[in-house]
């Protein structure tokens, strides 16, 4: 396993009926753990205002934060594909604006590609930030930057009008040159669907198991984060029980002093001490 994923890997993997595997990372270490394990690309994700920042939303999170996440992960990354999650107000203002802030993703931030959300009525927006050489992600279906539109966090597409539309704003940002789409939370026969009615990879989560790809939050699928947990989430590990027993170790090995012990501390010249003292 050798090269830098490329957004023509992509394309290429669904060809192959060889799955995309993403998640979302926000730091170096948590990049470098990543990509050392084999990971095709890595989601600098807007959810960062989540298990980051302690918001019950990522409607707050800025150009700024992002942009300084994304260098954070970039050094930590050889091989995988960096996706830049574009944060609310900065791509739906007008076109022009969209370019400009996806620009800093690549430019600033170091990033490959960037994602936004929205369908149909993103695709302009998408067609231009392609024109101007920037990959882009699309993202349909539990879009959370329309939460207040949607009233809450739920499944998308479960109503025959709904569904027929999401099947069009994936054909919509398939045109407009999108290089993957993101499915969230939405059923798993419709994700199939949609899966089949496009030529480039679908990325799933919540969408099941017929998407060309899968990608969940970091912090949900190591069992750090406790807030909320998802329907969709599998926790392959249970990192925040493990943490809190090794901070409660070492607050009664402190408290006990029985930390640090002999090799955790520096020597010094017996005569020079006993000048100081
Ligand atoms: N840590 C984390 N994981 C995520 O997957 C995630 C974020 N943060 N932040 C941004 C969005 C928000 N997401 C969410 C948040 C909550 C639910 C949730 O509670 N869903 C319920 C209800 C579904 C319904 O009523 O339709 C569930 O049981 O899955 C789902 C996705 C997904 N994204
Ligand atoms: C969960 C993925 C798709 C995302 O948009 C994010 O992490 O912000
Ligand atoms: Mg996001």
């Amino acid at each position: 396993m050798a090269g830098k994923f490329t957004t023509q890997a992509f394309s290429d993997a669904k060809k192959n009926s060889r799955k995309i595997t993403m998640l979302t990372a926000y730091d170096y270490t948590m990049a470098q753990i990543l990509d050392e394990s084999g990971i095709d690309s890595i989601l600098v994700g807007d959810s960062l205002a989540m298990p980051i920042q302690g918001k019950d939303s990522t409607l707050e999170v800025t150009m700024e934060e992002m942009l300084y996440h994304c260098r954070c992960v970039a050094k930590g990354v050889r091989n995988a594909l960096i996706v830049g999650d574009m944060p609310f107000m900065t791509y739906h203002i007008n076109t022009d604006e969209a370019v400009r802030n996806a620009g800093r993703f690549i430019q600033e931030g170091k990033a490959n590609a960037v994602k936004l959300e929205g369908g149909k009525h993103m695709a302009d927006t998408v067609r231009a930030i392609v024109r101007a050489q920037i990959p882009v992600m699309g993202h349909i279906g539990l879009t959370p930057q329309s939460v207040n539109i949607f009233g809450g966090f739920k499944v998308q597409g479960k109503e025959e009008s709904a569904a027929r539309a999401l099947v069009e704003d994936a054909l919509a940002i398939e045109a407009a040159g999108a290089f993957a789409i993101v499915l969230e939370a939405v059923p798993e026969m419709l994700a199939k669907l949609i899966s089949e009615k496009v030529s480039i990879p679908t990325i799933g989560i919540g969408a099941g198991k017929y998407c060309d790809g899968q990608i969940l939050v970091i912090h949900d699928m190591l069992g750090l984060y406790s807030d909320f947990t998802p329907k969709f989430v599998k926790q392959y590990a249970k990192l925040r029980g493990s943490m809190s027993e090794a901070v409660a170790s070492y607050v009664s090995e402190v408290r006990d002093s029985q930390f640090p012990e002999i090799q955790h501390t520096y020597k010094m010249n017996d005569e020079i001490l006993e000048r100081l003292y």
